[in-house]
């Protein structure tokens, strides 16, 4: 049965749908689908915790929010908080831990209020969520290699709590979508919403669902972005073709995943674990992706980018206290992972369809 309530973010998110539809008809097979795809995240029967995160998200207080840096590196919300607001707030983006992509901060006042002295005894310290990962460093690798963002219809594949989404609306696009199956991180997503509000005219939005179960054809975006996502997927060749389903004609693919030292025909699959990750397939050489990708039918395909993740970029924090990279690599070894294959080194390519 669906629910018979409809949230803020989702009527915009209809509302984009349904402006998409007058230019593009295939928007209207996501638009019948929307009402099942919402309706089952909030399934205790799929995700036990469903209710919970719901709970803590409609539990938010409601700040003033003065100014909302979506260019910023760490992703802030300068607003009023009090003493008792940081308490609540605090306790509630706790109870969505762990919080793995970021930085965000909530909080904190404009540089001319804190000149005057204007509420400055009452205003309590920003919160930072300091996430698992410096996304933003990511983000500095990938942005500057990107056709210019302005007015573009983007999709984030695997776009997990947003912050990479939040950072393309940043960067001027027309509409963004988030699409990403976990429960959790859509959540994430609804929380850092509420206290954004309108800042990006409620442009970004998010579709809790994966790449597999949107229309195959869609051809809707002008940007398709899948990073690290990738090499989760049991059979990467239908991964690119799905991408590919979701762009224009002559869109741009950004595709980011882990990938190998070697030549082109050098691709890993690990037998078991991976850093400990049960999860991960395919990693090629760079020469072997551009190959893929060429195969899938993409032209102009470029390698901009290559690094090793280091483990300041992906670390333990307050906000994320399981394991992280230092667990997972060798101990005597850091070029190593705990099973003895090569660290963790991620490349970005850009590809036209
Ligand atoms: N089939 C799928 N369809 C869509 N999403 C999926 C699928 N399978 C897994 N995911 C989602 O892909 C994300 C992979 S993390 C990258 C986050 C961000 N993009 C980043 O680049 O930092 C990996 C990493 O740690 O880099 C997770 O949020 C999954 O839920």
């Amino acid at each position: 049965m669906l629910n018979d309530t409809i949230t803020h973010a989702e009527r915009e998110l209809y509302l984009t749908l349904f402006e998409l539809a007058q230019q593009q008809p295939s928007a209207y097979e996501w638009l019948t689908r929307l009402p099942t795809w919402l309706n089952d995240i909030k399934d205790k029967a799929n995700y036990a915790h469903a209710p919970a995160y719901q709970a803590s998200v409609a539990r938010l207080p409601t700040l003033t929010v003065n100014n909302v840096d979506l260019n910023s590196d760490v992703l802030t919300i300068e607003a009023n908080l009090s003493e008792s607001q940081r308490k609540q707030t605090m306790a509630l983006l706790k109870q969505l831990m762990p919080w793995r992509k970021g930085p965000f901060q909530i909080g904190g006042q404009l540089e001319h209020q804190i000149d005057s002295g204007q509420n400055e005894d009452q205003q309590a310290a920003p919160i930072l969520i300091d996430t698992e990962w410096h996304s933003d460093w990511k983000w500095q690798r990938v942005a500057p290699h990107l056709g210019n963002l302005k007015g573009r219809r983007v999709l984030d594949v695997g776009g997990g709590s947003g912050y990479h989404g939040w950072r393309m609306a940043g960067a001027g696009t027309d509409t963004v979508i988030i699409i990403d199956p976990s429960c959790l991180f859509y959540h994430q997503f609804m929380a850092i919403r509420h206290f954004v509000g309108a800042a990006d005219s409620y442009k970004t939005h998010y579709i809790p669902v994966p790449l597999e179960a949107l229309p195959e054809h869609s051809q809707l975006f002008d940007t398709v972005f899948s990073m690290g996502v990738l090499y989760h997927r049991q059979s990467p060749f239908e991964h690119l073709q799905q991408l590919k389903g979701q762009l224009v004609k002559g869109g741009e693919l950004v595709l980011e995943t882990l990938v190998i030292e070697g030549d082109a025909n050098t691709v890993l699959v690990p037998h078991d674990r991976y850093a400990q990750m049960n999860n991960v397939y395919f990693l090629p050489s760079v020469a072997a992706l551009i190959g893929w990708l060429e195969k899938a039918g993409f032209s102009e395909v470029r390698c901009v980018d290559v690094a090793t993740t280091s483990i300041d970029e992906q670390r333990k924090t307050e906000w994320m206290t399981y394991h992280s990279l230092a667990d997972f690599l060798d101990p005597n070894d850091c070029s190593k992972t705990l099973e003895g294959y090569p660290a963790p080194m991620r490349a970005t390519l850009i590809a036209k369809k």
